[in-house]
């Protein structure tokens, strides 16, 4: 076995066929496709040697291992939804004989996650494609009644994965059992061609994405063993005896593990971002701002500062957060092992939650960020547009950020519930039984003061919704109804408890370790987690005067403790942002480059333009001069 030494990003950025002679964006959408797959195999190789020593862990911790490949194949890997969602999808849904049989061939398969179809995404309930077993045969049929039923979206489905992990509706002896998961090989090992009984395809251009060859899946009459449904939960017998899960939802545990790592995912999108345009605010100087001194480097302008810090905070935040949300799914998923569901509720509120505000944070954050670099964010070499494009995805995939909110409100309402009824409830939302006895208190203008008060913004919001429901309800609406007329609230209880848990999290995991920093890296790190408190105070100061006894003083207080924090990390930002140690050839960006040379690396980009390659292209002579010749006068 070839030894390869480490650390992984040398070994990987010293491989010369993983470089692009010619920036990606001047490929077209199949060459993009083709240079991808050929980097990502190489990747694959590599990571295949290396893995070859460990075991496919259920669940692997967060972290940068694969973000090599971020510098490698800039837009995205085509085999990632092999290790987000293939491999985890076998190893927490199948038995462990399943898992060996399955995963024997190790990385000699590419698999995807095909659960989205052409008419369904969020209503699982509803997804059309079938899986009805043969007694006969001891198999299963799979089949795509309609055409809205044909799987659509699944990455690497168009031409890269040779199986796949497919979400069908069960059917044994004409009863259907609802969706679970089955494994299925779509393409021959050696010659990559479909299966008889398949149809095959890439869905076509995306506004990002464009490498991670999402694509369509049709099946007629197409058969698989008995075997082959993952079994861990709920099983089928021989002689078609069901045997239904502990809880249906489990089938669902391969959405949470991705909408948990998304957490750091997105910090690591952001600390790139921010890289990007904090370093490029340092060199760029413009205009004054002391009309008889030297033009400014643009990151002495708060306003810039404003832009910029709170994407430096706020990765810190998900990475965090990340960790922290990432030790509450690893508990829980051993406690399922265990037998025990209890905080499976809670876990789901949380992922949904939070999977929706770092990847609704990141997008937003990261066009900010954009924005601040001018007409340079623009150029497709600073690599924020990518960036964007990338981040903003995720706002949709592994579930709509409207639909997971609501998920949490769901959540929100019945620990309402329990706490009016005298119930104790899970620590997360333990504050919500506290609300009557801490409305009133006096607002503390501390970050555990902002923290209380905007939990006591998610209870008051909470509140108001059950109160909504039950009017509704009150005046002749069903519950479904009474739930869909207050959606609105709902949606903004989710997004204050999904605030108040960042903050909180933040605030109370920086403190924590402080003692154990060095000073000074405590006093920055604590900067950060106060300025962020801060800002989303600010932000939401309206809640905070409704629900809360904050005053306008208050208020004017924080603004001028914000405007502090801004001036106190001024003289650390460029060192903040090189501490996410990012290397150039995973930044990818002429604006963020550790050395500054922007102005030279445009350049050196420009010139790689295959326009570039003529002083005067052909369409001169082919088109416009005949034009010009006719019109002159
Ligand atoms: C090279 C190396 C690489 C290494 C890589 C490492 C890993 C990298 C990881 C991440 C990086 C990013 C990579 C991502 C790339 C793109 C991936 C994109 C993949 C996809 O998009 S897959 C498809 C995703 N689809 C969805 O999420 C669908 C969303 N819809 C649903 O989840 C459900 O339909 C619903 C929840 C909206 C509704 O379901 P339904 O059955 O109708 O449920 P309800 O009636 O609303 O509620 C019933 C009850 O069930 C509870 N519940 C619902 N869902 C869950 C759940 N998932 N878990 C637990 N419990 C659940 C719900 O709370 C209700 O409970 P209650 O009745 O209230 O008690
Ligand atoms: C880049 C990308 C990669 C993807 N990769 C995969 C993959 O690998 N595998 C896979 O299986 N899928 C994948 N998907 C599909 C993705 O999971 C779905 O797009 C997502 O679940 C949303 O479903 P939908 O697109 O059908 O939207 P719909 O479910 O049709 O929702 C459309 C809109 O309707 C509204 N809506 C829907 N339901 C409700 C509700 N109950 N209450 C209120 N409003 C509602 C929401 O506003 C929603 O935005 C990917 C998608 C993208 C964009």
């Amino acid at each position: 076995m070839k030894c390869y030494p480490v650390p992984r990003e040398n070994l990987v950025l010293s491989i010369d066929n993983l470089k692009d002679d010619i920036p990606e964006e001047y490929l077209s959408h199949k060459e993009c496709y083709e240079n991808v797959i050929r980097k990502g195999s190489v990747l694959y190789d590599i990571f295949s040697e290396l893995s070859k020593d460990r075991k496919h862990k259920a669940h692997q911790a967060p972290s940068n291992a694969y973000r090599i490949s971020d510098g490698i194949m800039q837009n995205v890997n085509p085999f990632l939804l092999h290790f987000a969602l293939f491999v985890p999808a076998i190893t927490n849904q199948a038995t462990p004989e399943q898992q060996a049989e399955f995963l024997k061939h190790g990385f000699g398969i590419i698999g995807t996650y095909a659960q989205t179809e052409l008419g369904h995404g969020t209503f699982l309930r509803g997804l059309e494609t079938t899986a009805t077993l043969d007694l006969e045969t001891d198999e299963f049929v799979l089949n795509s009644p309609t055409l809205t039923s044909y799987k659509w979206w699944p990455g690497g489905l168009g031409h890269t994965a040779n199986h796949c992990v497919v979400m069908a509706q069960l059917y044994v002896k004409g009863k259907c059992h609802g969706p679970h998961l089955f494994f299925v090989q779509i393409r021959d090992i050696e010659t990559h061609e479909p299966l008889p009984g398949l149809k095959l395809g890439e869905i076509g251009a995306k506004m990002g994405f464009n490498t991670a060859d999402n694509g369509f899946l049709g099946f007629h009459n197409f058969r698989i063993p008995r075997n082959n449904m993952l079994m861990k939960n709920s099983q089928v017998l021989k002689d078609g005896t069901y045997v239904e899960s502990k809880n249906e939802k489990l089938t669902y545990g391969s959405m949470v593990f991705v909408r948990v790592y998304l957490l750091s995912d997105m910090a690591y999108m952001l600390a790139r971002a921010a890289t990007i345009s904090v370093r490029y605010s340092a060199v760029r100087h413009q205009s004054h701002i002391k009309p008889d001194e030297p033009e400014v480097q643009i990151l002495d302008f708060v306003i810039q500062q404003h832009k910029l810090f709170i994407s430096i905070a706020t990765s810190h935040a998900f990475k965090i957060c990340g960790l922290w949300l990432w030790q509450t799914y690893s508990k829980v998923m051993e406690d399922i092992g265990k037998g025990s569901m209890d905080r499976l509720p809670e876990l789901h509120a949380l992922s949904c939650c939070l999977k929706t505000t770092s990847t609704r944070d990141a997008g937003w954050l990261i066009e900010q960020c954009r924005l601040a670099c001018g007409g340079h964010g623009y150029l497709m070499s600073s690599n924020l547009p990518s960036l964007y494009t990338t981040a903003t995805a995720a706002i949709t995939y592994e579930g709509e950020s409207t639909v997971l909110l609501l998920q949490t409100a769901r959540y929100l309402i019945k620990s309402w519930k329990r706490a009016m009824e005298g119930e104790s409830l899970p620590a997360t939302v333990s504050f919500l039984s506290e609300y009557f006895n801490k409305r009133y208190n006096k607002w503390e203008n501390t970050p555990k003061g902002i923290v209380d008060g905007l939990k006591l913004v998610v209870a008051g919001v909470t509140k108001m919704c059950a109160e909504s429901i039950q009017k509704h309800v009150s005046r002749g609406q069903q519950y479904e109804e009474a739930w869909n007329s207050s959606s609105v609230q709902l949606i903004k209880a989710s997004e204050a408890y999904s605030r108040a848990l960042l903050c909180e999290v933040f605030w109370f995991e920086v403190d924590k370790v402080s003692s154990t920093l060095s000073n000074n890296l405590a006093v920055v790190l604590k900067q950060l987690a106060e300025l962020y408190i801060t800002y989303w105070a600010l932000e939401k100061r309206g809640d905070l005067l409704v629900y809360t006894t904050i005053s306008k003083d208050d208020l004017d207080k924080l603004q001028e403790r914000y405007e502090e924090l801004l001036a106190l990390i001024r003289p650390n930002a460029v060192g903040l942002v090189d501490s996410f140690d990012i290397r150039d050839e995973i930044l990818c960006s002429t604006l963020g480059a550790y050395d500054g040379r922007v102005y030279e690396r445009m350049m050196e980009h420009a010139l790689k333009s295959p326009l570039n390659a003529e002083t005067v292209n052909q369409s001169f002579h082919k088109y416009m001069k005949p034009v010009i010749l006719k019109h002159k006068i």
